[in-house]
């Protein structure tokens, strides 16, 4: 049924947005920006460029011929032809089309939600099925899970932010999606995130992880928590580890950020954090966690391997999993594990 589709080839992509100090890269960051000022040039690049899917925010993914996963990219005019096909007008619909990124090229990517439509028939129409994210973040390669982050926060935040909070009384898009605006009062609302630090404590030898009541089973992840109101960085590390396993940290070396899409997209700020071997006796607040307990490099290592949840049959000692290699969380896990073998007692 589709004309064409595009998927992200690697190449274009490891071009497209890996390579940040060439001058490319200020007249793509240019071009986005006036897509966001310009309705005009906005519309016109959406006409031209691709979109990729959601049905209730979760991505349309396609099975490649290598057994593998991709983020399909529809060209906007055929996902037009196909919201006709289902009875829809699609011009309509996919200018509600949501701007996410460009190629060197000025070739725009949009996304768009169909969650009014009937998920099978443009599972059908598309060649895909629609994934939650969660399950898609350890299925997709790595450039593409960022897109599909990005793509969900926003749709998310235009569904959820149809009314001003001060009047009561409709917002509405600019053609890009990146803000909504109230004509009664003139108020601009941006998309927004929330700050949150996560931290991996280690003492030396070990490191701390934890696991909520509602994460998958036998997954384990690095301390995480919201920042208060007015807090610094280090203030609210310091506090969320006190608070969550009663432990007073020491040093604290910042790691990275990422945009994480839940609850309601969080700005995650990742740091590694230092106790005294002799000061390490955990207190955990069962309220917050389920569990939270020391690990050793060797555990950590066969965490890192593990892609789906241990089974942990009741005569072996349990098995953890952690948070995908897209996470952040992933991400100090493996720093920790990569320091421990260069420099701790872990040396092979
Ligand atoms: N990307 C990653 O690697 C990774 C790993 C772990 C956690 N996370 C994210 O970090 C987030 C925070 O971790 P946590 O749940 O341990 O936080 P937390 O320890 O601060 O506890 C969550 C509670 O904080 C309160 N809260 C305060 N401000 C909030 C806000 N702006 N939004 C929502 N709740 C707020 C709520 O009562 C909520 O139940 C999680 O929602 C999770 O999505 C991401
Ligand atoms: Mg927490």
């Amino acid at each position: 049924m589709l004309r064409c589709v595009r998927l992200l080839p690697a190449a274009v992509v490891t071009r497209t947005f890996s390579r940040c100090c060439s001058s490319s890269y200020v007249a793509r960051m240019r071009f986005m920006n006036k897509l966001k000022e310009d309705e005009g040039a906005c519309l016109a690049a959406l006409d031209s460029g691709d979109v990729f899917l959601y049905h209730t925010l979760a991505p349309l993914l396609r099975k490649t011929q290598q057994g593998g996963v991709q983020l399909p990219l529809l060209p906007a005019k055929d996902v037009e032809g196909i919201l006709n096909r289902l009875g829809r007008d699609g011009r309509s619909m996919v200018k509600e089309s949501v701007l996410i990124t460009c190629t060197e090229q000025n070739h725009a990517l949009f996304c768009l939600d169909v969650g009014e439509l009937d998920q099978g028939a443009v599972e059908e129409a598309c060649e895909g099925n629609f994934v939650d994210l969660r399950k898609a973040f350890f299925i997709l390669r790595g450039e593409e899970a960022p897109l599909v982050a990005r793509g969900q926060a926003l749709l998310r935040w235009h569904q959820g932010n149809g009314f001003c909070s001060a009047s009561g009384q409709p917002t509405t898009r600019n053609q890009a999606g990146s803000q909504r605006v109230c004509h009664s009062n003139g108020l601009v609302y941006y998309p927004k995130m929330s700050p949150v630090i996560i931290t991996l404590v280690s003492d030396g030898k070990r490191c701390l992880l934890a696991r909520q009541a509602s994460f998958p089973r036998g997954m384990y992840s690095a301390l995480a928590g919201f920042c208060d109101m007015g807090e610094t960085m280090e203030e609210t590390l310091r506090r969320e580890v006190a608070e969550e396993v009663g432990l007073e940290v020491g040093a604290v070396r910042y790691s990275g950020s990422q945009h994480w899409p839940f609850p309601q997209s969080s700005f995650m700020v990742a740091c590694h954090a230092t106790v005294a071997p002799s000061n390490a006796q955990l207190d955990v607040d069962h309220a917050e966690l389920e569990d939270a307990r020391w690990f050793t490099l060797e555990e950590i290592r066969a965490a890192l391997k593990a892609r789906t949840p241990p089974r942990n049959p009741p005569d072996q000692p349990p098995t953890i999993w952690v948070p995908p290699a897209y996470a952040v969380a992933h991400r100090l896990i493996r720093e920790w594990a990569e320091d421990q073998e260069r420099h701790g007692d872990g040396k092979r």
